[in-house]
């Protein structure tokens, strides 16, 4: 069968907030480039997604995922992992294969690679969507080769997590920087079983999609033409990217919970560059409530004023008497709008958990980073932010002095706003377009021309 003229293409993104927003994204590009996206969800995102974009041209479905929500609260990944695994295979593979469908393409983020193989089942292309940078992926990628030369045994733990990983056209990455290292070692072992898993998946791919910028690393640019990879590498991101060469796109993020815009006006009413913005992403692992307490301190010991995006949840551990003693140094908000927060030219640099999503929303703005990594490919995006691209500085901790000597680090470093403007022209400006646009053209050639 040939593919219709405006061929339908299915988004499985991984359901948590910063996998879904690029999907979105990439869904909206695709549709003003003549296709007909379907962005299949769990009911609880759904719901929220599909009545906030209903006019946009996108076709929304719900996926049962057994783990019903009222308020699309995160799930842990391994309860996550199960339903994708058991309870929704069943659904996509009934809708792929009923012939009015006529499906093209199903794009599918690499944590939800159970799609893939209903995909494969179903006799349907499947193109990956790798939500972050290549540079975490060179990681997944090498897992063969980290088990061979024995950085990491057989269960993934590395052996010395201080020693370099040594990947081919990548700067300095450690052991201990690798994807899977998150909670307990049980944890630990159990997601390196599901980048395994993955990897193997991925070996059926003709296309991965990434939501990164064509030379991330400077030296993988040099003489380097990725697309005779298998699979293909197209570079697709970042997301702001796609909004700005689509003439139909989405005009905001979209967003699981309720903005609170409270803080908006007070941030118009602070000096230029003073405001620190505070937020670790939606999901992963929280930073504890110990060290909630500690950065509530430090903020209040440096005087500046801030906005701290920190759930309700979270508020409760703040210090007996905080909320009370900052109200006029600062705002805590449960959800921010974030874009329009760092687009503020009141914020001088905000403090990070270095999600990727978060990672370009800064640099389209130009706001410096201090980053504290807390899981997965962070740690990869902040080796990236503070010795690649020299935009950001680490802590290691949130005691006053560590916290104070990274803010003014920061706010002093003179060339690091020449810096970002350069890495904005690199990851956002028209050569980045340029090659955007090809890889969606590339992507169109290939799929239109496939017979399914
Ligand atoms: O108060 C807030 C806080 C966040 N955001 C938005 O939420 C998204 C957060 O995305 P990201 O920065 O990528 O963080 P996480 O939500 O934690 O994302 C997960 O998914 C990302 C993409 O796979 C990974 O890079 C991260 O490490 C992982 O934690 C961004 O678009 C933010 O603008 C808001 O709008 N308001």
């Amino acid at each position: 069968m040939k593919v219709p003229l405006k061929p339908k293409i299915i988004f499985i993104p991984y359901p948590a907030q910063g996998h879904v927003t690029p999907m979105l994204h990439l869904a909206s590009a695709f549709l003003s480039r003549g296709f007909s996206p379907v962005v299949m969800t769990p009911g609880s995102i759904h719901r929220r997604i599909s009545t906030t974009n209903e006019d946009l041209g996108i076709t929304f479905l719900a996926l049962s995922d057994g783990l019903e929500r009222p308020d699309a609260l995160p799930s842990d990944f391994f309860s996550i992992e199960r339903s994708m695994e058991n309870i929704m295979p069943s659904q996509l593979e009934r809708f792929l294969l009923d012939e009015d469908a006529g499906v093209a393409c199903v794009v599918v983020d690499l944590l939800a690679s159970w799609a893939i193989k209903v995909a494969d089942r179903c006799g349907v292309p499947v193109a990956g969507f790798w939500p972050v940078m290549l540079a975490a992926y060179r990681m997944i990628e090498s897992i063969p080769e980290l088990v061979r030369t024995g950085i990491v045994s057989r269960k993934g733990c590395p052996r010395q997590p201080e020693k370099p990983l040594l990947l081919p056209e990548q700067p300095l990455l450690y052991a201990g920087d690798l994807l899977w290292l998150i909670g307990t070692p049980t944890a630990q072992k159990r997601r390196f079983k599901f980048w395994q898993r993955t990897l193997e998946r991925v070996k059926s791919l003709r296309w991965i999609l990434v939501n990164s910028f064509k030379d991330e690393y400077e030296r993988e640019f040099i003489n380097k033409d990725n697309n005779n990879q298998n699979p293909k590498i197209l570079y697709v991101g970042p997301s702001h990217n796609q909004a700005a060469t689509s003439d139909k796109s989405l005009t905001k993020n979209p967003s699981f919970w309720e903005e609170d815009r409270s803080c908006l006006g007070w941030l118009q009413e602070q000096k230029p560059n003073s405001v620190i913005y505070i937020s670790f992403g939606s999901w992963v692992s929280p930073i504890g409530e110990s060290k909630i307490r500690k950065l509530a301190l430090a903020l209040e010991a440096s005087g500046r004023p801030f906005i701290w995006a920190l759930n309700r949840v979270w508020q409760e551990g703040l210090p007996p008497g905080f909320v009370h003693r900052v109200k006029n140094q600062g705002r805590i908000v449960p959800w921010a709008p974030q874009i329009e927060v760092l687009k503020n030219d009141s914020v001088g640099c905000y403090l990070t958990h270095c999600g990727w999503n978060s990672t370009m929303e800064a640099v389209a703005s130009c706001r410096r980073l201090v980053c504290y990594p807390v899981a997965g490919d962070q740690f990869v995006n902040s080796r990236y932010i503070v010795d690649v691209w020299k935009i950001g500085v680490r802590i290691s901790g949130f005691g006053e002095k560590e916290v104070e000597d990274g803010l003014r680090k920061v706010m002093e470093d003179e060339e690091m706003g020449e810096r970002l403007k350069k890495l904005r022209d690199k990851a956002m400006g028209n050569e980045a377009r340029l090659c955007l646009d090809n890889s969606f053209t590339i992507f169109k050639d290939d799929i239109c021309g496939y017979s399914i």
